[in-house]
């Protein structure tokens, strides 16, 4: 496992790009019949990868070992979005299909998960965050039909998006934790502009459905002190909550944003008028 520190926006400021990079990158995610996880500090949420292709892939006792426990999910709950081929993640004992699109909520205290893909041709790629739990609220698959959908913006401001709110108190219980999909419109290029932070949660953005040759100019930091990122295909930033985070790429795209920390509202934003940002 991976481990990002938290950084101060003071120290933030005077990272060059490889720094900047180094802090707040997940480059590779999705490694064969393998499980990647990166610990942050920040709020000790825990993001991660697992593509199953020719074998069924465990969430091991080594991994709980890693944060002071005898399992992973023992004091955290866990959130995924499968963004690969039709998938199955074990739960106890019972099987959840997981398609394209699709997400599962597992509760806290499930020592026993693991993941398999249907078709080693078409992997699965269950793209996760996991983050401390207080209580165990039950494991539950999400649909896309089942998400709460939100578009906003303009085609003539490039921001044209649908927000599929999977993971949220109006859909289903969870500790922390809350999860969605944010879909660009064809032609549409930016993404939470104008932007805000969230003083009260931070926030993981994990870009994917881009082309090998497009990328998403990522912008993080203060507002007033802006710096970007260069995001390829399958990568995520992380995005402490003095940060802002919003991007625009190169061709439209999608990305999961997943969020933990003080509350769970979703509109508890402190928005930042364009002509403000520096
Ligand atoms: O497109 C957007 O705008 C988003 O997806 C914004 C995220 O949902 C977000 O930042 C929530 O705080
Ligand atoms: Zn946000």
């Amino acid at each position: 496992m991976q481990v990002r520190h938290n950084i101060h926006p003071d120290h933030a400021k005077q990272f060059d790009t490889a720094g900047l990079r180094k802090e707040f990158l997940i480059e590779k995610l999705f490694l064969a019949d393998d499980i990647s996880l990166t610990y942050s500090h920040i709020d000790r949420i825990i993001v991660g990868g697992v593509m199953p292709v020719a074998q069924t892939v465990v969430l091991s006792p080594e991994l709980g070992k890693q944060v002071g426990v005898s399992y992973l999910l023992e004091r955290r709950e866990l959130g995924l979005i499968n963004v690969g081929g039709a998938g199955v993640v074990t739960v106890a004992g019972q099987a959840y299909a997981i398609g394209n699109q699709e997400a599962l909520y597992i509760g806290m205290g499930n020592p026993d998960v693991s993941f398999a893909s249907v078709d080693a041709a078409q992997p699965a790629k269950f793209y996760l965050n996991c983050a401390p739990a207080h209580t165990t609220y039950p494991t539950r698959k999400v649909t896309q039909a089942e998400a709460k959908p939100v578009t906003l913006g303009d085609n003539a401001t490039g921001n044209r998006r649908t927000i599929n709110k999977y993971l949220v108190p109006d859909v289903l219980p969870t500790c922390q934790l809350v999860m969605g999909l944010t879909r660009l419109e064809e032609g549409n290029m930016w993404n939470s502009m104008p932007c805000h932070t969230h003083e009260r949660r931070m926030e993981v953005y994990f870009y994917f459905d881009m082309t090998e040759n497009d990328t998403v100019f990522h912008f993080m930091g203060e507002p007033q002190e802006t710096r970007h990122l260069l995001v390829h295909n399958e990568q995520a930033v992380l995005s402490p909550s003095w940060s802002i985070h919003c991007g625009v790429g190169t061709r439209r795209y999608t990305f999961i944003w997943g969020m933990v920390g003080e509350n769970q509202v979703f509109d508890d934003m402190d928005h930042i008028a364009i002509r403000d940002l520096r």
